[in-house]
């Protein structure tokens, strides 16, 4: 086993992707057939916790991950009651008057923590890029020295109910990341708990993401300007269609479906490294909205403790299949660059 001796660029790197991006051609998606977003049933491992539950698991996740790098799950054991009260109070916060919600800017000079709050309408940021986002967000993000108490929230006044819920949310997102650890620490024939340790402190990001209803325009080309995550997975829950993602096995953009009470899992960069490019992080982007009605989403980057390294996973590299990344942590990636 070796690490190549080369220092890992987090600006060469968010450079690369940026340019990379862009000479995508998204223009024709089409609908995704039922094996480009394979689904995973989680219930019965989740509920028995039995090793033959675990392996069935992890076994459709290593091809998912292997192969489409996009997978959704079912069984996750989060209830719709708590999705659904999610989603209306996001609706609730992005119905708020843009006075209100400028209050808590994301990136304003007088507030000590960049990365979280609202991110406006037709923002260039997470990601930057010129044809850009036309979405508003309201992000928070959580680590070993950030917590609830960092972050910028809506005056109570507002909308009492907002911040207990997506607090309630997050530890939900987390409570399910953690629990999905063994079925990814199995899927790369690791011992089981071989995670564990590195997601103590886990450093995440909530995004709450709305995209209204906007006329077709070339300069905001996107709902969100395609990208890869910066995660070591991403979860995520939405009320509508309008995310398209890249399938590797037929090489064609696919339309995401919507499927009633089930997450959408994606690699990010952090797992593609960290397994020395074995998973998938697969390149996606949300469509322009041009319906009548608004989307929300809501993705959960869920990623290690910020200052964990991780190294090439031993069952990822060999004599014959050297490690290709140096070994790096959260703090010091691409992620942060992106100001994430
Ligand atoms: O809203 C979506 O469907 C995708 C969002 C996304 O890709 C992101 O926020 O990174
Ligand atoms: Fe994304």
């Amino acid at each position: 086993m070796s690490n190549k001796n080369t220092d890992f660029d987090p600006n060469a790197k968010e450079q690369e992707l940026r340019s990379e991006s862009e000479q995508w051609d998204t223009s024709k998606p089409e609908d995704a057939k039922p094996d480009d977003i394979p689904t995973i049933d989680l219930e019965a491992y989740f509920t028995t916790g039995a090793d033959e539950d675990l392996a069935v698991a992890a076994e459709q996740l290593r091809i998912a991950c292997e192969e489409t790098g996009f997978f959704s799950i079912v069984g996750h054991q989060v209830s719709s009651e708590d999705l659904n009260d999610t989603f209306e109070q996001v609706r609730q916060f992005h119905a708020l008057p843009i006075e209100q919600k400028s209050q808590i800017l994301m990136d304003r000079p007088d507030w000590p923590v960049g990365g979280m709050g609202y991110l406006p309408l037709k923002n260039r940021k997470l990601p930057a890029r010129e044809t850009g986002n036309a979405n508003e967000a309201f992000i928070i993000k959580c680590d070993d020295k950030l917590g609830m108490d960092d972050n910028q929230w809506p005056d109570a006044a507002w909308l009492p109910e907002f911040r207990a819920q997506v607090e309630r949310y997050a530890q939900q997102m987390e409570t399910l990341g953690k629990r999905m650890l063994p079925v990814y620490a199995r899927a790369l024939d690791m011992p089981d708990d071989f995670f564990d340790k590195a997601f103590i402190n886990p450093l995440y990001r909530l995004r709450m993401t709305h995209y209204p209803a906007v006329k077709p325009d070339p300069e905001n080309a996107f709902g969100i300007a395609p990208h890869v995550d910066t995660s070591y997975c991403t979860i995520l829950a939405q009320d509508r269609p309008g995310l398209s993602v890249f399938s590797e096995r037929r090489k064609v953009w696919v339309n995401a479906p919507v499927v009633k009470n089930s997450f959408i899992v994606n690699t990010g960069e952090l797992l593609k490294q960290w397994t020395n490019d074995r998973f998938l992080s697969t390149r996606h982007f949300a469509n322009n909205n041009t319906g009548s009605e608004s989307r929300y989403s809501i993705p959960f980057f869920f990623n290690a403790n910020p200052h964990h390294v991780m190294s090439c996973i031993p069952s990822c590299c060999s004599d014959e299949n050297p490690a290709k990344y140096p070994p790096i942590s959260y703090a010091q990636s691409q992620g942060v660059v992106q100001g994430e």
